[in-house]
């Protein structure tokens, strides 16, 4: 999966307030997602582009009322990872000023087919003060901690109070995820 994913956030059991519009360049079934975050259930309504090729002709109503949003790309793919730019400037313009963003650089398991550096996704996030990880849908690596993360952020700020504790989920991400195991190749 490359391109972009939203999510949008309630507790478990109610409705959510906003859904995607109904289209075919995107898949709007079976995509619900409930996160435990220190006991409480936090369903995720996730939807997802087609690819990154169809970018340009996403409606913006897709992710305009998305309460996060998660960037892929392929870490075997450089155009996958130069579109990356692409979507946030989308993100910029069309997205909720407060959207949270996450960048992973997906396909971490083949690591012989590499052309994206994990430094290079790295620059990235840092330029777009967004967390970044790379993950594996096949293995299963970082992926919960993707949903997880966004959970947390979602329910932290849900539950904002100005004196409470603030959770930080670059540092929750960076503390927690996994690096792919290195490199046969090298
Ligand atoms: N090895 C490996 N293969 C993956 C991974 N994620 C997806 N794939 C494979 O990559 C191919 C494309 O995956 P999709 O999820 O269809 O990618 P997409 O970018 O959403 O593609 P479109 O929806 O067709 O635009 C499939 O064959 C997946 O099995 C991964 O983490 N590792």
């Amino acid at each position: 999966m490359t391109g972009m994913s939203g999510a949008a956030a309630t507790r478990d059991g109610e409705a959510p307030e906003h859904s995607p519009p109904c289209s075919p360049s995107y898949d709007v079934t079976g995509k619900n997602k409930v996160v435990t975050v220190d006991g409480v259930r936090v369903k995720l309504q996730i939807w997802d582009t087609a690819g990154q090729e169809r970018f340009r002709s996403v409606t913006h109503a897709y992710y305009r009322d998305a309460q996060a949003l998660l960037l892929l790309y392929d870490i075997t793919n450089k155009s996958s990872f130069d579109n990356i730019r692409a979507w946030l400037t989308e993100i910029h313009e069309y997205a909720q000023r407060d959207v949270v963003i996450m960048l992973l650089g997906n396909k971490a398991d083949v690591s012989s087919e590499r052309v994206i550096r994990s430094e290079d996704g790295e620059i990235l996030a840092r330029e777009y003060g967004v967390p970044f990880m790379e993950t594996s849908a096949k293995t299963g690596m970082n992926v919960e901690l993707a949903f997880l993360a966004i959970a947390k952020e979602l329910k932290s700020r849900a539950l904002w109070q100005p004196d409470g504790p603030h959770f930080q989920i670059r540092d929750f991400v960076e503390s927690q995820k996994k690096q792919p195991s290195c490199c046969s190749f090298l």
